[in-house]
């Protein structure tokens, strides 16, 4: 297969969710359906509804004055979920992010921005919450998608109460102060879905089912879409997480933004009836995300190869005694 087939891009310009059920809508879902359903984890998604100039300032402004405030301003930023913090300070690993947490929600974007500057920053806050309330649109039209591939969009409104949204802020030092060239090891989010954004430095590389490492260039009007493993729980293995890893590969800082829904602290994601049957047994109990993202960070996750079946997966049967 080449490189061309592998990278997928769907189309959402001019869609929204109101556009459900049109045809227009309906050709990008039967893309969709080839791409995530029948062969990989992640396809790009163009997409309209965030203006260059919002986006531009996102990367040239707000990620440049956050990543430059000293080291224990950032480390304010704690969650009461593992990685979901701030995170660096890595020997010989020049990589730093840190997350907004409700980023959808202004009132929390004003927090984070207070707890960085206490005298405020409006517009860092009115940047990074516009962005993160565009970005939230187009992931619930993937969503609804993928739900309408899965034949279970019955389900979206009450997914949609039960998510919630997330923006981690990376920056990546220039390879000259690295001592390895992979800067984020192979690995799977363990959100629902992740939308990464790269913004003219690239790095993000994806894993094909033919086991090899395909990088995917950045784009000025362009997300990727990986499903993870919130997704692949609910689904119960019909979407499986994509794994992908992070090279840095020159002389300049990287900084990407990373956007993900993720199941609220409250939740106990569980796989719908439909998605059941004698063909597909139930694959995962029904799981909190805050414990299996704790879990993924202890020495026992941090030992296993799938995390989300280590932390709630039913044995089958041909498993037993094995
Ligand atoms: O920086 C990127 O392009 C992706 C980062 C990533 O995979 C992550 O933070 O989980
Ligand atoms: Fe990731």
């Amino acid at each position: 297969m080449s490189t061309e087939t592998r990278h997928h891009k769907l189309d959402f310009s001019g869609l929204s969710l109101e556009k459900a059920g049109t045809p227009e809508w309906d050709r990008v879902r039967a893309e969709m359906m080839e791409v995530v359903v029948n062969e990989q984890g992640w396809f790009e998604a163009v997409y309209d509804g965030v203006a260059p100039e919002l986006r531009e300032a996102l990367f040239d402004r707000s990620l440049k004055e956050l990543f430059e405030l000293p080291v224990d301003v950032k480390m304010r930023n704690t969650s009461n979920k593992a990685n979901h913090g701030y995170i660096g300070q890595f020997p010989g690993m020049d990589y730093e992010a840190l997350s907004v947490a409700d980023v959808h929600l202004v009132e929390s974007t004003r927090s984070f921005t207070e707890l960085m500057w206490p005298e405020g920053n409006p517009s860092f806050c009115d940047i990074v919450h516009s962005f993160g309330s565009q970005l939230s649109q187009l992931e619930k039209m993937v969503r609804r998608m993928l739900l309408e591939c899965l034949g279970v969009v019955k389900y979206f409104d009450r997914q949609n109460s039960e998510l919630t949204f997330n923006l981690r802020m990376a920056r990546y030092g220039a390879l000259t102060a690295q001592e390895a060239d992979v800067s984020l090891p192979p690995h799977v989010d363990g959100v629902t879905v992740t939308l990464v954004v790269q913004h003219k430095v690239a790095g993000l590389q994806v894993l094909t089912a033919d086991g090899e490492w395909l990088a995917v260039p950045p784009s000025p009007n362009s997300y990727t879409v990986l499903i993870s493993q919130s997704m692949q729980g609910w689904s119960n293995g019909r979407l499986r997480a994509q794994l992908h890893r992070v090279m840095v590969g020159g002389e300049d800082t990287r900084y990407s933004a990373i956007f993900g829904s993720l199941p609220k602290d409250d939740v106990m994601v569980e796989v719908p009836e439909e998605l059941v049957d004698e063909e597909h047994p139930l694959m995962y109990k029904p799981f909190n995300y805050p414990s299996f993202v704790n879990f993924t960070y202890t020495e026992e996750g941090a030992k296993s190869n799938d995390t989300l079946k280590a932390y709630c997966g039913v044995q089958q049967d041909d498993e037993v005694g094995a």
